[in-house]
């Protein structure tokens, strides 16, 4: 069963002790998080004040994800904010073994993010050190795009080196997650579903997040 792991840039902000409240209620597994700089990605979401406010109220751990050039300048600031896990971009980190080892040091949980043109075989000297590898199925920087097909095949080669070597980390995939994709991202091995729009557009959310659960 796939652990979900809904996406609060999907929400209402002007609601979100509501909406972060529902996702205490729902099947969810984690709180997602989107850190967006309008660098690394050409959208600013939000920073260090609403993932706090999040934390304040949630009661599942915070899954944050770092869309930000040099990422290593705040992760102690998003650790001190709530995150449970910190997943950086390959893209934006040139010392990602050095990046890997401070989220360790900060007692976090490290995770990497590849974007879709990325091969999962740069990681390969990393796959050891990390407890999650976020495959993007959709480019990074906006909810609500379509999912991209060719993510199945990405997943599956991770997959096969993740069983190769015997690797413990978990595979998550994020963008343009909903019921159709799930179930073939699950049997290719995908461990942690993020869905943002797909959950929070649902007409109840609290079924979205259990179907997909179940998917
Ligand atoms: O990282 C993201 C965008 O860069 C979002 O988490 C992702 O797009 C999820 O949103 P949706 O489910 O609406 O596609």
């Amino acid at each position: 069963m796939a652990e979900i792991a809904p996406s609060i840039l999907a929400a209402d902000f002007a609601n979100i002790q509501r909406d972060v409240e529902m996702l205490n209620a729902s099947q969810a597994d984690y709180i997602h998080v989107d850190i967006m700089d309008g660098m690394f990605v050409p959208n600013i979401s939000f920073g260090l004040p609403v993932c706090e406010a999040v934390y304040k109220h949630a009661k599942k751990p915070l899954d944050v994800h770092l869309m930000i050039e040099q990422p290593d300048r705040y992760l102690e600031a998003f650790k001190k904010a709530g995150a449970a896990g910190l997943t950086v971009h390959y893209e934006a980190c040139p010392h990602l073994h050095r990046t890997i080892q401070h989220i360790k040091e900060l007692g976090a949980l490290p995770g990497v993010a590849l974007n879709p043109h990325t091969p999962v075989e740069v990681l390969s000297e990393i796959l050891g050190d990390v407890s999650l590898v976020l495959i993007m199925s959709v480019n990074p920087g906006f909810g609500g795009q379509k999912f991209i097909q060719n993510t199945y095949q990405k997943i599956a080669k991770l997959q096969a080196l993740k069983e190769k070597f015997g690797y413990t980390f978990k595979i998550e995939v994020d963008g343009g997650v909903n019921l159709d994709n799930a179930p073939l991202l699950v049997k290719e091995g995908v461990n942690i579903l993020v869905a943002g729009s797909f959950v929070f557009s649902s007409d109840n959310p609290l079924k979205t997040i259990a179907d997909l659960k179940t998917s």
